[in-house]
C-alpha cells in the first residue's frame, strides 16, 4: 500500500519507518545501523552541503581528504578523551585469511589522523590559521536502538578542524560555525534551534567548552544535538605539539577548534514537518520543489495538456525551480498525487482541459494542501513567491511547535512534570557538575510516560546553557539542590 497506514502522533516510530522507506528515502541493509540512502535523501543531503561547503569557503576553509584508518596508538594518543567512547570504535584486524599485525581502527573523528600533519604543517606564526574541512562518513559502533538519519553506525558528516595563534581568534569561530550550524537549520530545513554551550557533564572531554545547537522533536519532546562547535584549547596542541613560533620567537601552543554536522540532520527535518500523508519537504531543501501533473483523460485532447506540461517546465527549469512533469500513462492521477505527496514535494501543478481553457494550471500546497489556480503568464514569480511563502510558513509553524515544548521550572516538581508531558525544561541552575549527576539518576527513577519509547531513556540531561542569558534575580535558587543559581539551563530528555 503506498500511503502511510499510521498516525504521526500514534506511533511515531513506525510513522517514520513508513515515511522514509514509502517516500524512497532509506533502503534497509543487512547491517544493524546502516542504511543505504537513496537519491530523495541523498539529494537532500547534497543540498546541505553545497549551502554550508560554500559557507565555510567564505570563510577560507579548504577542503582536504584524510585516510580513513587509524593506528590504536595514535587514536590512543588522546586517552582520557577516547577513553568513554572506545566501546564504539570499529576495528580491522586482518586482511583475506591475514590477521593485521596491529587492528587498524576506522575513523569515529579524525583529530587524531589529522593533527599528526597539523604539527608538521605548523611551525611559524605565518602558517597560521590553518582551517581545514573534510566531508566523509564515520564509523561509531553504537549499542542504543539505531535510528535511520538519528543514529546509525555510520553515518556523513562534514568536520571542521581550525588552529589559530590566539584564544580569542579561535573563540570566534568557535561560534561563528555555529552560527552557521543555526542558519542550515532554521534557513534551509526550517528547523528552529536554541544556541548554547554544553555543561562541563556533557561537554566533548577534549574541548575546553563545546558550543552547541540543540532542537526537540516536537511529536515526542524528545531533545536532539543538531550540530555541535567545540573550542579546543590548547589540549590537543599540546599533546601534538602543534606549535609555532610568535612574533618574538618565543614558541606558543595553537588555540583550535573542531566542529561537525551530520546526516541526522535529514532526519530532524523529517520528524519535524512529516505529516499523516508523509514527508513534507521544505522548498528549498526538495530535490523537486514542483510536480507538473498533466491530467489525462481518455478520449480527451490530451496532446495540448501534456504539450504544456512540458513547456511549463522548461520555463520554471530556466527560472532555476527544480520541476518534473509526471506524464506516466500508467498511473492514475489520483494515484500520482498520493505518490508526490507521500515524497514531500512542495507544490503539485494540475493541469487539465478547464486549466488549459482558462490559461492557468491548479495550485496545490503540500504543507496544508491549500489550492489555488495560478495564470500561465505569472507562472514563474507566482511560483518564486510561493516556494519562499512556504518556506516561511514552515519556519513560523515549526517554531510554534518547538516554544510549545518549552516549559520553564523553578522547583523539582515542575520539572518532572513538564519533563514528564515531554517538554524540554528551563531551569535556573548551579552549574555544577554534582548536580546534574545528581538530576541524572533521579529523573530517571522518576521517570514515567516515557516507557514506551522504543530504546530511549528516561533520564534527563543538559541540553545546553543558552549563549543568550537572561539576568537572574538576586536569591534565585537552583531547581534541584537549592544552591544559589548562577546560569540558566535547558534539561531534556535526549536520543
Ligand atoms: O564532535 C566533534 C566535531 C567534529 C570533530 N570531532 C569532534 C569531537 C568528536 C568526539 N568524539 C565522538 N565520538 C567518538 C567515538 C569514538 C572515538 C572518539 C570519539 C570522539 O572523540
Amino acid at each position: 500500500k503506498l500511503g502511510i497506514d499510521v498516525k504521526k502522533d500514534q506511533d511515531l516510530s513506525e510513522w517514520y519507518k513508513q515515511v522514509i522507506t514509502k517516500s524512497e528515502m532509506i533502503e534497509y541493509y543487512d547491517i544493524s545501523g546502516c542504511y543505504i540512502l537513496r537519491p530523495h535523501a541523498y539529494a537532500i543531503w547534497e543540498i546541505i552541503q553545497r549551502f554550508f561547503d560554500d559557507i565555510i569557503k567564505g570563510f577560507d576553509v579548504q577542503n582536504a581528504y584524510f585516510p580513513m584508518f587509524v593506528t590504536d596508538k595514535a587514536l590512543n594518543k588522546e586517552k582520557e578523551h577516547v577513553e568513554g567512547f572506545s566501546p564504539e570504535v570499529a576495528w580491522v584486524t586482518r586482511s583475506g585469511s591475514t590477521d593485521l599485525p596491529e587492528p587498524i581502527a576506522v575513523r569515529p573523528t579524525s583529530e587524531t589522523i589529522m593533527y599528526p600533519a597539523y604539527s608538521k604543517w605548523i611551525k611559524s606564526h605565518r602558517d597560521l590559521p590553518l582551517k581545514l574541512n573534510q566531508w566523509t562518513n564515520v564509523v561509531r559502533w553504537e549499542f542504543k536502538d539505531p535510528t535511520p538519519f538519528i543514529r546509525t553506525r555510520e553515518f556523513l558528516w562534514q568536520e571542521g578542524h581550525t588552529a589559530h595563534a590566539t584564544d580569542a581568534e579561535a573563540t570566534e569561530f568557535t561560534f561563528l560555525i555555529q552560527d552557521q550550524y543555526r542558519r542550515v537549520y532554521e534557513e534551509l530545513l526550517a528547523v528552529p534551534v536554541i544556541k548554547g554551550v554544553k555543561s562541563e557533564n556533557e561537554k566533548f572531554p577534549g574541548a575546553y567548552f563545546s558550543s552547541t545547537i540543540e532542537t526537540c522533536i516536537p511529536a515526542n519532546g524528545r531533545a536532539v544535538q543538531a550540530a555541535t562547535s567545540h573550542h579546543l584549547g590548547q589540549n590537543f596542541s599540546k599533546m601534538f605539539d602543534i606549535s609555532f613560533l610568535d612574533g618574538e620567537k618565543k614558541k606558543q601552543y595553537a588555540y583550535q577548534t573542531s566542529w561537525g554536522l551530520t546526516t541526522r540532520t535529514i532526519g530532524v527535518m523529517i520528524l519535524y514537518h512529516g505529516d499523516d500523508k508523509g514527508l513534507v519537504l521544505p522548498p528549498l531543501v526538495a530535490s523537486t520543489q514542483v510536480v507538473i501533473v498533466p491530467i489525462i483523460k481518455t478520449g480527451a485532447d490530451n496532446e495540448r495538456v501534456l504539450n504544456k506540461a512540458h513547456e511549463l517546465k522548461a520555463e520554471l527549469k530556466k527560472a532555476g525551480i527544480r520541476v518534473q512533469v509526471d506524464d506516466r500513462d500508467n498511473y492514475t492521477s489520483g494515484w500520482k498525487f498520493n505518490h508526490w505527496e507521500v515524497k514531500g514535494i512542495p507544490l503539485r501543478f494540475e493541469i487539465g482541459q478547464m486549466d488549459m481553457d482558462k490559461n492557468q494550471i491548479t495550485a496545490v500546497w503540500r504543507v496544508n494542501s491549500h489550492k489555488e489556480a495560478i495564470p500561465n503568464e505569472s507562472i514563474i514569480e507566482t511560483t518564486k513567491l510561493r516556494l519562499k511563502e512556504i518556506q516561511d510558513l514552515m519556519l513560523t509553524n515549526s517554531k510554534k511547535k518547538f516554544n510549545d515544548k518549552i516549559k520553564p521550572a523553578s522547583t523539582w516538581a515542575e520539572f518532572m512534570t513538564s519533563l514528564n508531558s515531554r517538554c524540554i525544561v528551563y531551569t535556573p541552575w548551579c552549574n555544577e557538575i554534582s548536580c546534574e549527576k545528581a538530576v541524572k539518576e533521579r529523573s530517571a527513577l522518576e521517570s514515567k510516560g516515557t516507557e514506551n519509547e522504543s530504546g530511549l531513556s528516561g533520564s534527563a540531561k543538559t541540553l545546553c546553557i543558552p549563549n543568550e542569558q537572561e539576568p537572574i534575580a538576586e536569591g534565585t535558587k537552583c531547581f534541584s539542590c537549592g544552591k544559589p543559581a548562577l546560569k540558566r539551563v535547558y534539561w531534556g530528555r535526549s536520543y
